[in-house]
Parts: structure tokens; sequence; C-alpha cells
């Protein structure tokens, strides 16, 4: 036993089969033939029903212990019925670094019970570079080469490659293509959203392919897919396109399809997808890998989905604004869907949608505390004691009063307001209205370029000032209070306390009809000032007893 361990290091499974020879390393998961099993861990007792078939060893230093498993229990990676189970998704923080990506092989590897289909994310800022420097291909800059970003972009890969001891050519192509791209976008000097989404899919194109090389090169079988490819097919709405209903059983049959004939853990780039009609490469909206995980989840009927960030769950607020917040044990779809619309940015706002429509729970689990429980969102929870769970903010909103000038009536002129926002392809946020007047906010996080969002507040006042006046309020923020609805009374109380305390007045409240969610419209320059104080009110007073009545999460993933 010892020796094996000794050997093994660290918590991770060692495949062993009839006829395979001892593998390089016993550093990482190996395949190894039984002779050299019983000649290398002869301290480790082999069932005796085990001998001549498949046996998977696990070693735990720590807890210098090893688990023998027979054939029955590996036959997901030895070609037999074991079904996928889980899909874990990594965002861009998690597989930052070769480090990091090391971390987020052993993590996986530390679930030897688990076979799951893992989504990735482009490695750290990389989408944030990408964007940048088709940007300036747009503008100025006359030859790719010379753009800073690329060659970050450039310089992070390589090193990652380098220092997990890949082989540069699996990603050489992709970074000769990416400069071939951006040459063509400076020649024309224009970038439209679809070269973009075609632009920003280099990232996730990228460490999917150096994160399965490098489960290969340690013995772990992987096989890396492009979403685009597999089945995700979208709108052609580029920068933020929508899931079609299809995609989920053609993902399904054709992970399932190869899972079966030759098992490999699924490596799957998150955030892509093919428009419908233009069979183009579609995005799914910043962040929107989250909804590439529960797309997976819902379409294979799994067990669970896991996101891994840089914290620990969903917080009680941006952890930016307050570093008190606090993980939220759990959530409800209803509720995580609000949080996440209304600005939260640790999960995309439609990912929650397949999860609900699966009921397949989601887990939000942090990669750098693995030990941390983290949040679990399901369909429902127990919310008889319920006050207040999330206070979120979204920034840098705009907000319209809207007066009616023409006896239309309230049916007449809300039908009237709401259309020209409709043929305008303008969402809204949060609406008030009475008779003859209607105030509300606009959604400005579909679009990534500021001079469109000046450009459609011309059209919109333009068009409405044809029915009505219209006051432009910029600079405003909403307060999102995500909770139990049912209790807004007790909430409406303190929040107007804490506001009255802070010298801040409310200019705009709505309270959602999906009952989590209790809206506040202020002055940007004074919102992170009115989160704190709600924070502390909320969270970190008497009223926290009854916040927390619910409890918290075992220690359990
Ligand atoms: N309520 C919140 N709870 C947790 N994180 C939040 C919240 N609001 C904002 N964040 C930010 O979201 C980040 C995680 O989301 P994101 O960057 O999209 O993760 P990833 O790239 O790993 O998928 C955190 O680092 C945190 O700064
Ligand atoms: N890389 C994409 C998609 C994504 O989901 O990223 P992350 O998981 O790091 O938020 C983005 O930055 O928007």
């Amino acid at each position: 036993m010892a020796t094996a361990t000794h050997l093994c290091g660290i918590k991770t499974p060692i495949y062993f089969s009839k006829s395979n020879r001892l593998s390089q390393s016993l550093c990482s998961p190996a395949r190894l033939s039984f002779e050299s099993l019983t000649e290398l861990c002869g301290a480790i007792r082999i069932p005796a029903q085990s001998r001549g078939r498949g046996l998977k060893v696990v070693c735990d230093a720590r807890k210098n212990d090893v688990m023998v498993q027979t054939e029955s229990k590996i036959q997901g990676l030895e070609g037999s019925t074991n079904k996928l189970s889980c899909v874990m998704k990594f965002g861009g923080s998690s597989v930052a670094s070769a480090d990091r990506m090391k971390e987020v092989a052993e993590l996986i590897l530390s679930f030897p019970e688990e076979n799951p289909v893992i989504v990735l994310s482009a490695m750290g800022k990389t989408t944030n570079k990408l964007i940048l420097a088709g940007e300036k291909a747009a503008s100025c800059v006359s030859d790719a080469s010379e753009i800073d970003e690329l060659s970050f972009v450039k310089e992070l890969h390589h090193r990652a490659v380098d220092e997990l001891g890949l082989d540069r050519s699996i990603i050489t192509d992709h970074l000769e293509n990416l400069e071939r791209l951006l040459n063509g976008i400076s020649a024309l000097k224009e970038l439209t959203p679809r070269s973009r989404d075609y632009l920003v899919s280099f990232g996730e194109c990228m460490s999917t392919r150096i994160f399965a090389a490098y489960l290969n090169e340690i013995g772990v079988k992987a096989r890396q897919y492009d979403a685009f490819d597999i089945g995700f097919i979208t709108t052609d709405d580029f920068n933020n396109a929508d899931i079609l209903e299809e995609t989920y059983s053609a993902v399904a049959n054709r992970l399932y399809g190869d899972w079966i004939s030759d098992p490999a853990i699924p490596i799957v780039t998150g955030f892509l997808g093919k428009g419908l009609r233009t069979c183009a490469v579609t995005t799914l909206g910043r962040g929107g890998s989250d909804l590439t995980a529960t797309t997976i989840g819902k379409g294979l009927g799994l067990r669970e989905i896991q996101v891994w960030k840089d914290v620990d769950g969903v917080l009680t607020c941006d952890p930016n604004i307050y570093t008190g917040a606090e993980p939220v044990p759990y959530l409800t779809f209803d509720e995580a869907a609000e949080l996440a619309y209304f600005g939260a940015q640790v999960l995309h706002p439609q990912s929650m949608r397949p999860a609900r429509e699966g009921d397949i729970p989601v887990r939000v689990k942090n990669s750098y505390n693995r030990n941390a429980p983290g949040t679990l969102i399901t369909k429902s929870r127990d919310m008889s004691k319920a006050i207040l769970t999330s206070i979120v903010l979204k920034r840098n909103v705009t907000m319209l009063d809207i007066v009616s000038t023409r006896m239309l009536g309230q049916f007449g002129f809300l039908a009237k307001v709401f259309s020209t926002f409709e043929d305008l392809g303008i969402s809204v946020d949060v609406v008030a209205t009475s008779e003859v007047s209607i105030s509300l906010t606009l959604d400005p996080s579909k679009l990534w370029s500021r001079e469109l969002i000046q450009q459609e507040l011309d059209n919109v006042v333009e068009e409405l000032e044809k029915i009505a006046k219209v006051k432009l309020l910029q600079h405003r923020s909403i307060i999102s209070l995500i909770g139990n609805v049912q209790r807004s009374s007790l909430i409406l109380e303190k929040v107007f306390q804490v506001f009255r305390k802070n010298g801040v007045n409310v200019q705009m409240i709505s309270q959602g009809a999906s009952k989590v969610n209790i809206s506040l419209i202020v002055n940007d320059n004074e919102s992170e000032k009115c989160v704190r104080a709600l924070h502390e009110a909320f969270f970190e007073s008497d009223l926290a007893d009854l916040v927390y009545e619910n409890g918290r999460l075992p220690n359990k993933c």
C-alpha cells in the first residue's frame, strides 16, 4: 500500500487492464498490466475475483489510503455502458494558466466516481484581448503583428502549452488563422458582429484543445469538441445568440454516440454556437459558457451541472463592491435567473432556463477553494423563513419618463410605447406605470458597443416623442433585492430606513411579477454606498439572524 501511495502522490485514479504495459509514469492516472500492478504494488490486496480483469486503483496520499475497483465499476472508461453523469464548467479564471489547468485536471480526477462532460471558457482575459485586437485592427493598425493584444494571446497560449509539456502544433493553425483574420479585418477596416464572434471563438477553441491534449498526455482519455460542430444551433443574433430547441437532441446524440463507441472525457468549447441560417459561428453573450453547460446538462439529462468559478458560490452581493459578501447556500432557479438578469456577473442571464426546464440542480463552486460548499440552485427551497438572499447592482442604466400627450387611454398608450421598443429591438428592465405616464429602464447589457447605445437612445426618443413628452435620465443604477417578496413589507421598511439615514431618494420602485425581486432606481453615484449600507442592514444586523435562518449548505459536493 505504501508503495502505491508513494508512487502516486496525489489522489488520482490509475487504470489497469489485462493487456496494457506499464505506462511512463505513476504520478498521474495510468494504464498498467495486471502483472505490473502486482509487481509494483505488492502490498495492495487485490480481490481474488478481480484477477485477470480491468482494475482501477485510487491512491490518496493524504489519507494514506488505496481503493481498488474492479472492471464493472469502470465500464464507462473501459468501453461499456456507464453514463455521463454531470457537467463541470470551468470559467476563464479557472483555466487562466498552465498551473491552473493542472489544478483543474486534478480537481476533475478527484471525483473518480463521476463521468463528467467538461465545458471550458477561454483562458483568463483572452476574450477581452481578442475584442480589443479586433477593434484595433479595424481602426488604425495596418499589420496585425503590431497589435499588442495579439502578441499577448499568442504568448499566453504558447507559455501554457510549453509548461504543460505539449507540442505547440496543437494550436499553430489557430494562431495563424487568428492573425490572418485580424489582417483581413484591418484590410476591410470593419469589425462586424459576425466577424467579432468568429474572432473571439479562437479563445475557447484553443483552451479546450490545450486542456484535452494535457489530459491525454497524463493518461486520461479526453476528446475535444467545438460546440458549433456538434449541434449547438442558435439564432443568427451575433454577439448574443439564443440556443434553439434542436440543439438538445443533436448534442446528446453526438456526445453519447461517441462516448458509447469510444469512451473519452468530452471537452467542449463554452460560449459558442452555429447560426441556423448563416451557419456562421455565433456567441451566446458574455459569460455564455454557463449556458453551454446547462444546455448540455438538459440535453443529456445529467444528474448535476457544476459551474466552477473563482468565488465561493453566489454571494450576498458583488464582492468587488463589498468584500464582506457571504456565500448564499441555496437558491431557486427563479432567484438565480433574476439575480443574473439584473446584473450579477457570476451567472449568465439565460443559463438557468435549460436547468429549470430539465429540473437539473446547478452547483456554483470555487475552483480555488474546492472544499467550500458553494451554492446549490434547485427548483424549490423552503422559503417560509427566507427574507433577503442577495443584493444586485446594475450600473449605468438609462431611465425614461414618458408622459402621454394624447388621450390614448392607458391601454392604447402602453401598447404604443411597447411596440416602439419592439420595433427598435430594445429590451426593457424595470417598469412602473400610471394612467397616462410610464417610467422604465432600458437594458444595455445586450450591446457590446457604447456608440450603438447612444444611437439607439436617440431613435427611441425620436419615436416616442410622436405620442408623449419624454425625459431621458442617464447614469442611474438598479438595485435589485432578490428574496422573498411575500415579506416585502419587512424588506421595504428596512430599505427606506437605510436610504433615509443615508440621504438617498428612490426614483422608481418595482416589485417583479416573479415574486423574488424588488427593484429600486437610484443615482449611479449613490448606488455603491446604498448596496454596502443595505448589506450591513440585512446581513450583518439583528435582521441577519432572520435572513440566515435557512441555515448553511452542508459541506458536500
Ligand atoms: N453576487 C455575486 N456573487 C458572486 N460573484 C459575483 C457576484 N456579483 C459579481 N460577481 C463577480 O463574478 C465573478 C465570477 O463570475 P465570472 O467572472 O463570470 O466567472 P467565470 O469566468 O469563472 O465563469 C466573481 O469573481 C465576482 O467578482
Ligand atoms: N470567454 C467568454 C465566455 C465565458 O463564459 O467566459 P467566463 O466563463 O470566463 O465568464 C467571455 O469572456 O465572455
